[in-house]
């Protein structure tokens, strides 16, 4: 049985008295059980109190983005190292608005992933198509290429460890859901990707979230999918009640 993943990526959103808010509100409310793992991740300034305020709980923390360099003359960005040493357990990567909007590349994406794991990080790595490759019937290639080049050149093990999060980027923000059978389909030739590219074992283990105006009027449905361990949550992760009800809500499946 593959452990669920609920995690909130807050984007650019939340002051630090609001995350500080949300911390106390959901760090000794969310569980501590094999059935689930509770991930936000948060903006890099509030990172280092949230890892703080959440030791000893099991509401883990992560980044939503890094450089692959682990330091340098590359103004404005995170490294690796940073993030290590504060205490970060998950970092999200290839985000579709990082590709869209900081025109992030498959190339930099995999030098990210092979950076997270050399720290020790375990990465969230984000694909999935848009609404014209969608109804071009692009999808699946599309998914698949952006999952080979993220997982090249990892080990075996590495490549059990990512989790992938497939996020239709026509269903972001949009409150337009993929249907859990959509999900599904896409969620089960990923991991048919990665057996093929990987191994069986590899595809077994695997944990594959879905993303995508996930809220907790649609979540059990779609976590209850054959092959979807988990979601990856924008706009319903920022209130504690609501992020709460998600992670209840893997804690079933
Ligand atoms: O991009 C997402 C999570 O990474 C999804 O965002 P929404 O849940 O707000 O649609």
């Amino acid at each position: 049985m593959r452990k669920q993943v609920i995690a909130g990526n807050w984007k650019m959103n939340k002051t630090h008295t609001e995350a500080e808010e949300f911390i106390q509100a959901a760090k000794n409310e969310v569980p501590s059980t094999n059935e689930v793992e509770s991930v936000v991740c948060a903006p890099f300034p509030f990172l280092q109190k949230m890892v703080e305020e959440t030791k000893g709980t099991a509401l883990e923390i992560g980044a939503q983005n890094m450089h692959f360099e682990e330091s340098g003359a590359f103004t404005g960005e995170v490294s690796p190292v940073m993030l290590k040493e504060l205490g970060v357990s998950y970092v999200v990567l290839g985000h579709s608005e990082r590709r869209e909007v900081f025109k992030e590349t498959d190339e930099e994406v995999n030098k990210k992933v092979h950076a997270a794991f050399k720290h020790e990080l375990t990465p969230i790595v984000c694909v999935g198509e848009t609404l014209e490759q969608r109804e071009a019937d692009q999808t699946m290639d599309h998914v698949e290429a952006q999952v080979k080049k993220a997982l090249e050149g990892l080990s075996d093990e590495q490549a059990s460890n990512t989790i992938i999060a497939y996020e239709p980027i026509w269903a972001i923000g949009t409150g337009r859901t993929a249907t859990s059978e959509q999900a599904n389909e896409v969620c089960t030739h990923i991991r048919k990707v990665v057996g093929d590219f990987v191994n069986a074992d590899a595809a077994e283990a695997v944990r594959i979230q879905y993303g995508g105006s996930v809220k907790p009027a649609n979540v059990d449905e779609l976590l209850s999918q054959s092959d979807i361990d988990g979601a990856l949550v924008g706009g319903a992760s920022l209130e504690a009640d609501s992020f709460l009800n998600l992670v209840e809500a893997g804690k079933h499946e």
